[in-house]
């Protein structure tokens, strides 16, 4: 595996003195896949969304293949909890939209081609041409993934792809980023509330700390610990309990969370 991200000492701050985190740095290698977990309100999002170039940091760089990310880029695609489809639009229209954005050259024959591959992938050949007001929220979801494969990133970032799932479709779709990731060997950096969610997807877990007043007074938050997925990477959902090791990452997590993440 090769560097393909690489994010030195991080910070951002809205309220001076009182960076909401700082010191923030880690890699993420190609073809990895790395999860963040973090209670409400410590930076999460500020993170992704400075990774996708739609935020800037107080201080610190992102470097994607040694450049510096300074805006966004269709080689980071992003998925958010709340997909931002084009209402106005059908499933293939919005996809087509990304992929004639990406390549602009190619003729009209070869982006249908792409697009229904594309659709296909994630089972929606069905509603191709329905608008996002016609779809459930998985199928929205499903529409977002789509489209962030569609242009081939180098890189994708989701924001809590599933958050709004219920608990069935949820595992539906996250068997199938699963699935796709593995085969195209995607590198995802993705933030999720789920510790099961991380377990399941992850190589590497950031557990990332609050900001917050101490006896010491006040300590931003930041990457308290990078934790490594010691579980087979052929993993299943409907089998993960009964791996070797699962609970014990599962409790280090749920302690970090309770214990460590955040002053109560
Ligand atoms: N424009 C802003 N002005 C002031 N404070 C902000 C602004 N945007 C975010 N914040 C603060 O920065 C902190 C980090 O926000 P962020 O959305 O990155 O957290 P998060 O970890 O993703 O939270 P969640 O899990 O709830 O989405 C929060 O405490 C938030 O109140």
């Amino acid at each position: 595996m090769s560097e393909l991200l690489k994010i030195e000492a991080l910070g951002k701050t809205y309220v001076p003195g009182k960076p909401v985190f700082a010191d923030v740095s880690f890699a993420l290698e190609r073809g990895e896949f790395v999860c963040i977990i973090g209670h409400s309100g410590c930076g999460k999002t500020t993170v992704l969304n400075v990774l996708a170039g739609l935020d800037t940091a107080t201080t610190g760089y992102v470097f994607m293949e040694g450049r510096e990310i300074r805006g966004p880029s269709l080689e980071r695609g992003v998925v958010f909890q709340s997909h931002a489809l084009m209402p106005w639009l059908t499933v293939r229209q919005n996809i087509a939209f990304a992929v004639v954005s990406r390549w602009p050259e190619w003729p009209r024959a070869k982006v249908n081609v792409h697009v229904e591959k594309c659709i296909a992938q994630v089972g929606l050949s069905g509603a191709m041409d329905k608008k996002p007001s016609q779809l459930s929220g998985g199928m929205k979801q499903r529409v977002g993934i789509a489209r962030a494969f569609a242009i081939q990133p180098k890189m994708l970032l989701l924001d809590e792809p599933f958050g709004a799932l219920d608990a069935l479709t949820r595992g539906t779709i996250q068997d199938e980023l699963m699935g796709i990731v593995r085969d195209t060997q995607q590198t995802v950096f993705m933030i999720t509330h789920d510790v099961d969610e991380a377990i399941l997807l992850a190589d590497r877990i950031l557990l990332m700390t609050n900001g917050q007043e101490t006896d010491d007074g006040y300590k931003p938050g930041g990457i308290a610990e990078v934790v490594v997925n010691p579980l087979p990477r052929e993993r299943k959902r409907a089998t993960l309990h009964h791996l070797d090791g699962y609970y014990e990452l599962r409790n280090h997590i749920v302690d970090f969370l309770v214990t460590r993440a955040k002053a109560h």
